[in-house]
């Protein structure tokens, strides 16, 4: 009886202290409420559910963007979505306003249990993320990039000579790009030269990543749309089982990863990471740090391999614009026909980054970004961006504003990141590697790995497409995968070398099987790491 009244009295209490401290309440001002962004019309209860789109939501998004303008608003059955369709809108919300934009939304099953709260692209923007990030910078900041120019170097040679030894007849040239990115990553963080594209340490990471995906699909586990479920008991939540078992593989390779790297010869990323733990005095669990370097690769691989599969594809289905035969004239007058492109020729080859740059908007691997998520209510351009909406910076839409890149923005035109009059790099918004606080930090590592392949395919070879048996192209999807990282479907082109002087060139260069790669690692480290 008497709790019954403690009880009623703390209600009384509370109904009241909520009555006197909501706005307006005391003469407090209330803040004018301010419309949502503009969107599709909504059913009750379910909102846009109804209309959202099955796969390669980011055409839907873009579509939408043409009436709706450059934020939109989605309510997906009581979810805020706010999809951004400019450069700026993007900058001015996730990356000005860094401090409000930079958290994920949650994954229960694929992120919370699954990965147990330990993957990097997803860990909420909270002080444990932030050390991560302090960890990871040293290793993948602009100076580290430019002293992990040698691996790449001695990669991007790789990749010509089996593009060689492939012959001109047509090929899916996918595996010598995986390769080359995988060896690029896997040397530099664990000291494993990679040999072939079909080596265990892939396979395996192929098969962990894709029972990954299957966690992380979209409205597949009720409990990441009502994360109160995961209280039920284990056996009334079959995806606790799941995920438990999925952390086992990933546990396994990650950390299995990181035990070889320990104990191999010589500097490598995972060794320096491992002694700025244990020099900071951090408190870290061989899992959590296993998982960060772990997910760097993973993020890396796909990411950096694709996009070189998305320039193989415009090679063959954008290139009759001129852009390979003016690269390849830029080459010729620069680097000549004796010997490879190299980094040292950069500056003189603005046009090479003009591709890069092109490459990254024509095709975004990651065409509708990776979500960002608010958890306070803010307001731009007069439109209320409510309290935990998942912010999505459409990719696709940024990179085909017509009034930032002009009106052919569907095709490969290298030329628009040049200044007209003087050739040389000129401003524009880039979006292939995301913003503010949660910008990719391995894009310098990126653009170095892409400048010298780029150079050195364009160097040796014409990349043309598969012919038909009466000599026609044979056509290609140029559409690509669902998913966070759109891929080509696997097609076929023809490597040509440009003459004689390519194979000359090359037959002297060699093969690079023979070189150490742990004296590379020990030698570029020298000055930066140790
Ligand atoms: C062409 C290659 C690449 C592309 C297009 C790319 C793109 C992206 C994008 C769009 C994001 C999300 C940004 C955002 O949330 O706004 C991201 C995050 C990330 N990327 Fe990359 N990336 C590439 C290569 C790399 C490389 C080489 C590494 C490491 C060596 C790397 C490591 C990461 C990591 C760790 C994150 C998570 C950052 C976070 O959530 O705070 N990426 N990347």
């Amino acid at each position: 009886m008497a709790s019954t009244a403690l009880y009623v009295a703390v209600a009384v209490v509370l109904v009241g202290v909520y009555f006197l401290a909501r706005p307006g309440a005391l003469g407090k001002p209330r803040p004018v409420s301010l419309p949502l962004p503009p969107g599709p019309p909504t059913l009750p209860i379910l909102g846009n559910v109804h209309q959202a789109p099955k796969s390669h939501a980011w055409l839907q998004y873009h579509a939408w963007s043409k009436t709706y303008g450059p934020i939109i608003h989605l309510n997906m059955a009581g979810q805020h979505v706010i999809i951004l369709a400019s450069s700026k809108a993007a900058h001015d919300l996730l990356a000005k306003q860094g401090a409000t934009f930079s958290d994920r939304p949650r994954f229960v099953v694929a992120h919370e249990l699954a990965l147990q709260g330990m993957h990097m692209l997803l860990r909420p923007y909270n002080e444990r993320f932030k050390l991560h990030q302090k960890l990871e910078a040293p290793v993948l900041g602009e100076r580290a990039a430019k002293a992990y120019l040698p691996i790449q170097d001695l990669e991007s040679k790789q990749l010509v000579v089996d593009l060689l030894k492939a012959g001109d007849g047509p090929i899916d040239c996918h595996d010598h790009m995986e390769r080359m990115t995988a060896s690029i990553i896997y040397s530099l963080f664990y000291g494993h030269r990679v040999l072939t594209a079909k080596e265990a340490i892939l396979l395996q990471a192929h098969a962990v990543n894709h029972e990954f995906d299957q966690l992380a699909q979209v409205g597949k586990y009720l409990v990441d749309s009502f994360p109160v479920l995961n209280n039920l008991p284990a056996f009334l939540a079959p995806w606790k089982a799941e995920a438990a078992s999925h952390w086992q593989r990933q546990r396994a390779l990650h950390v299995g990863n990181l035990e070889r790297g320990l104990a191999s010869e010589g500097w490598i990323v995972a060794k320096q990471m491992q002694k700025a733990v244990d020099t900071q005095g951090i408190n870290m669990p061989t899992d959590e740090l296993a998982l960060d370097i772990g997910i760097m690769a993973d993020a890396a691989l796909d990411a950096s391999s694709e996009t070189m599969a998305w320039f193989v594809l415009a090679c063959i289905t954008e290139g009759h614009r001129g852009w390979m035969a003016r690269a390849q004239a830029n080459l010729d007058g620069v680097v000549g026909r004796a010997r490879l492109p190299a980094f040292e020729d950069r500056p003189a080859l603005p046009y090479i980054g003009a591709i890069v740059e092109e490459l990254l908007r024509w095709r975004p691997a990651g065409a509708a970004g990776v979500p960002h998520f608010t958890k306070v209510e803010s307001s731009y351009e007069s439109f209320r961006i409510p309290a935990n909406s998942v912010v999505i910076a459409n990719h696709w839409s940024i990179t085909r504003e017509e009034a930032v890149f002009g009106p052919d923005v569907e095709d490969f035109v290298p030329e628009r990141w040049l200044d007209t009059k003087s050739g040389q790099a000129r401003e524009l918004p880039t979006a292939g590697f995301g913003y503010g606080r949660r910008i990719c930090p391995g894009r310098h590592v990126a653009r170095n790995s892409l400048w010298i392949a780029i150079a050195r395919v364009l160097w040796a070879f014409n990349v043309e497409p598969e012919l038909s048996e009466t000599g026609e192209a044979v056509a290609v999807d140029t559409k690509g995968t669902d998913g966070l990282v759109t891929k080509p479907l696997p097609f076929k082109a023809r490597f040509s070398p440009r003459g004689d002087w390519v194979r000359d060139v090359l037959t002297m260069e060699g093969d690079t099987w023979a070189v150490d790669h742990h004296e590379v690692l020990d030698k570029l480290a020298v000055g930066v790491f140790i």
